[in-house]
């Protein structure tokens, strides 16, 4: 019988901690990761390179089926490569969060990129960072996460994160933008944002990394060596 691969869910909205948590994670258990979020964000970024509208499911549907993009990780930092242009830093600001929701809300385009995230899960075991890992892409994972956090802690977090990166941002702003796309992303009717029933939730608001992360390997750890 083939060996089953151990698959690690983290989902939750913009800003709790998932991109971080998942990396910590990672590199404890030693897994592959998947950014299932990063590719929503480089197909937003193909539409806008190619001029297709961000409402244009019959062209984004075979954007979406045969977008070019490569993951190449190389002393721990990951370079997002689309059509063989380095787009890693060009995907993480907010306008592009914004345009990737707008694209994740369409059914097509979500079933387009199915295989492609699950193609992922590879020996010796993946940690899987988004929306809908635990609710549709690995329903099957073994352990589940839900990680939240305050819309306002999570914009003074992304504004941080922004700063240190030299983009010139508003906190009022970012909480606007997080706020619109926690709306659109819990209220699309395909893999809407919601805690799988059987995910461990954690609420970051007042927690640390660390905090978090020995939250969350303590529960990890009693689903994976019961
Ligand atoms: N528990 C936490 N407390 C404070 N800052 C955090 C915490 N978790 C993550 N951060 C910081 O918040 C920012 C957003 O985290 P990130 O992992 O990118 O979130 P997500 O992937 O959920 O959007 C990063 O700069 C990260 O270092
Ligand atoms: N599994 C996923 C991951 C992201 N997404 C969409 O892609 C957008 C960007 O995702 P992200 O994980 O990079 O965003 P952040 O949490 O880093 O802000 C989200 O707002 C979602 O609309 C999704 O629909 N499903």
């Amino acid at each position: 019988m083939p060996q089953q691969i151990p698959i690690i869910t983290v989902d939750g909205p913009s800003g709790a901690g998932k991109g971080t948590l998942s990396a910590m994670l990672a590199e404890a258990y030693q897994m592959h990761f998947l950014d299932s979020g990063a590719i929503y964000r480089v197909l937003a970024v193909a539409a806008l390179h190619h001029g297709i509208s961000l409402d244009d499911q019959d062209a984004l549907v075979p954007l979406a089926t045969g977008l070019d993009v490569s993951f190449i990780t190389q002393d721990k930092i990951t370079r997002v490569v689309l059509e063989g242009e380095d787009v890693s830093d060009d995907i993480r600001t907010e306008e592009v969060g914004s345009a990737a929701s707008q694209v994740a809300a369409i059914p097509v385009v979500r079933e387009a990129l199915l295989r492609r995230q699950r193609g992922f899960a590879q020996m010796p075991g993946l940690v899987a960072d988004g929306r809908d890992m635990g609710t549709v892409v690995f329903q099957n994972a073994n352990a589940k996460i839900f990680l939240t956090a305050s819309a306002q802690a999570r914009a003074e977090r992304r504004y941080e994160q922004l700063k240190d990166k030299g983009h010139d941002v508003k906190i009022s702003r970012l909480l606007i933008d997080i706020q619109a796309r926690d709306e659109r992303d819990a209220n699309r009717t395909t893999a809407p944002l919601v805690a799988a029933e059987d995910a461990f939730e954690i609420d970051s608001t007042d927690l640390n990394i660390t905090q978090v992360f020995e939250k969350a390997k303590q529960f990890i750890d009693s689903k994976l060596f019961p």
